[in-house]
């Protein structure tokens, strides 16, 4: 802890008593807003994390920080409700450390089609569509490819790259058999241009070093945070249990400050009250933030009431809307010497990468265990699965789903080791089905009841059946090439009955918990809202959200660049407000 260590994080016994700013949750976004809200010496900022800094050399190496092959420190891991469609309870994952979720990422940068932020636009949300947003995607990329013209930026903080070259043969093969099937390869997958049809190359935010740039690394480095430290605050292991509303004469609310308790979640020894002189914004992520607001008795009344905690908002969209993009997948014996998995069953090959990883900074410690993602919308595939329609009548729609070939197992449970393993992960990008994050207890440190209540509205069903049948059809067509693939997890057949008797089964997770504070009108008739277009909680003062959990609807894309740009453009627009305050 600071001084003894070098990095300034505090206690919170060291904090002041009150901050212009605090921001709840040092995740993804919350790196990122207290960068920007910091940058004026003069504006005092609180970040609280729950979690540990836990930094280390491991913890930076991309593959051995990612959530499936890290120690598990930096995660929390939520068992879902049993799943009614799937007879069973998924685990799901979210990070728990300063960087939050981009610390135990697979590191994918992806921002999405225009038309993406454009649907949230022509639904009202207004300064949310691609023109607004583009800006704010931008302005904290440091691409390492070089800049492009309003696609990539070289000179923020955020690193992005792509990887040279295929690590593993079955990537060549599988781009070549999807651009067999008529499904382009695109040279930039984050060109807002790209039709929505097609293969490419993924980037991700791995720094020119060779190591993961979690936001906690590119936005809150040791340099800044020491350089910053009279006016920015960054406190560990610290767990906020509510933020402290005051109800104003005339019945108003407004948040005043923030109830911490210090020590970590497990031993709390004292409960601390810090002030905000102007605001504070919730940034604890998809789960945490849901949970927060109903802890400080904001959220859906009866649910509060069931747990005796005061009411002070009815706002039922609080929890509500969570959304994830479920996905299925299906399993091939490769050559061992073609898959990760020998990193684990053969101690010289795990030599040889930490060997190359070590003196060039390249090899499978980058964690390169999917490069390429290949997506089409299933209404231009026939019966059988193949693209049959790839024309420009196609071009402003988005895709539906997206296949990532992976050079390992992407099947939820437990996996042979006696044969290399190669997977299809076929991803539902525009799931129709909603579920909820509710408290199992007033206690903040208690187990949250998350039912995502997956595959429970059946539209879900047809793009999923789709999209496994493309699967397929990319297999044989690496067959035909003439690489080895032997079937170990596919369906028994392609009719209707036994896909959907596979979707059920071999399915899991992909980790992009969204939408559980959307913004959205109060009364919005797709299911209430939690935050204004300006992130404000409806009908509470000096309080924002800014995480995923605002999205009005899950993008159908990766959640972390989203993430950043959604912070980005809170902090912008804290800022105007407390400059306007000044003039
Ligand atoms: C294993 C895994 C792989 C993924 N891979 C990718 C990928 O490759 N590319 C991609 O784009 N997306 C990926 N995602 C999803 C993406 O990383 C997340 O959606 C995104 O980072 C979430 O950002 P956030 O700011 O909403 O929340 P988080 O980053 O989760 O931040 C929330 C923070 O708030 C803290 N917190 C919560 N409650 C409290 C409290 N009461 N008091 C104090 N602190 C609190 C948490 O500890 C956490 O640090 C992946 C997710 C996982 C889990």
């Amino acid at each position: 802890m600071w001084p003894f260590s070098t990095y300034p994080e505090l206690t919170a016994n060291q904090l002041s008593e009150e901050y212009d700013f605090i921001i709840v949750g040092g995740g993804t976004a919350g790196c990122v807003l207290a960068n920007r809200l910091s940058a004026d010496p003069a504006v005092k900022v609180l970040l609280l994390e729950r979690g540990p800094r836990a930094d280390s050399w491991a913890a930076r190496v991309p593959l051995f920080s990612s959530d499936f092959a890290s120690d598990g420190s930096r995660t929390l891991r939520v068992a879902s409700k049993e799943q009614n469609q799937l007879g069973r309870s998924l685990l799901l994952f979210t990070g728990r450390a300063l960087g939050g979720t981009s610390r135990i990422n697979q590191m994918l940068y992806t921002r999405g089609l225009p038309a993406e932020y454009d649907a949230w636009s022509e639904a009202g949300r207004k300064g949310w569509s691609w023109a607004d947003l583009r800006p704010y995607f931008l302005r904290s990329e440091r691409s390492l490819s070089g800049a492009v013209a309003d696609v990539h930026n070289a000179q923020g903080e955020w690193m992005n790259r792509t990887f040279g070259r295929f690590y593993f043969p079955g990537f060549e093969q599988a781009i070549t058999a999807a651009e067999d099937l008529d499904l382009p390869y695109i040279d930039d997958l984050n060109s807002p241009t790209h039709p929505p049809f097609g293969c490419g190359r993924l980037h991700f935010t791995i720094d020119e070093r060779a190591k993961r740039n979690s936001t906690y690394h590119a936005f809150l480095p040791e340099a800044l945070a020491r350089q910053r430290a009279q006016n920015l605050h960054i406190c560990t292991n610290t767990l906020v249990e509510k933020i402290d509303i005051e109800r104003l004469e005339g019945n108003g609310l407004v948040a005043r400050g923030v109830t911490l308790l210090s020590s970590g979640d497990k031993n709390p020894e004292r409960r601390y009250h810090i002030r905000a002189r102007r605001e504070i914004v919730l940034s604890a992520g998809p789960f945490g933030s849901p949970q927060t607001l109903m802890l400080s008795g904001i959220g859906p009344s009866g649910h509060l009431q069931e747990h005796g905690i005061p009411v002070l908002k009815d706002l039922p969209a609080v929890g509500s809307n969570l959304q994830d993009h479920f996905a299925v997948s299906t399993g091939f014996f490769v050559p061992m010497r073609d898959s990760l998995l020998s990193l684990q069953t053969n101690p010289w090959r795990f030599l040889k990468e930490l060997f190359k990883y070590l003196i060039w900074g390249t090899g499978w410690l980058l964690g390169p265990v999917l490069q390429l993602a290949i997506f089409t919308h299933t209404r231009l595939l026939d019966e059988s699965g193949r693209p049959t329609r790839t024309d420009k009548a196609f071009a402003q729609d988005l895709p539906d789903i997206e296949i990532m070939p992976m050079a390992y197992s992407s099947h939820d449970g437990i996996v042979p080791r006696t044969r290399g393993l190669f997977s299809f992960l076929s991803v539902l990008l525009h799931p129709r089905s909603k579920g909820s994050v509710r408290l199992s207890s007033p206690d903040p440190r208690a187990p949250l009841v998350v039912d995502p209540r997956y595959l429970s509205n059946a539209e879900d069903m047809a793009p999923l059946r789709a999209s496994l049948k493309l699967s397929l059809r990319l297999r044989d067509q690496m067959r035909e090439r003439g690489y080895t693939m032997d079937d170990w997890l596919v369906p028994a057949s392609e009719s209707d009955s036994d896909l959907d008797a596979f979707i059920r089964t071999s399915n899991r997770t992909t980790y992009h918990y969204s939408s559980t504070c959307r913004m959205a009108p109060e009364d919005d008739t797709d299911g209430g809202g939690v935050v204004d277009d300006e992130l404000n909680v409806h009908r509470v003062g000096h309080l924002r959200v800014a995480d995923t959990s605002i999205f009005p609807w899950i993008p159908g894309t990766h959640l972390q660049a989203p993430a950043v740009a959604v912070a980005e453009k809170c902090a912008d627009m804290m800022l105007t407000s407390l400059n306007s305050l000044y003039r």
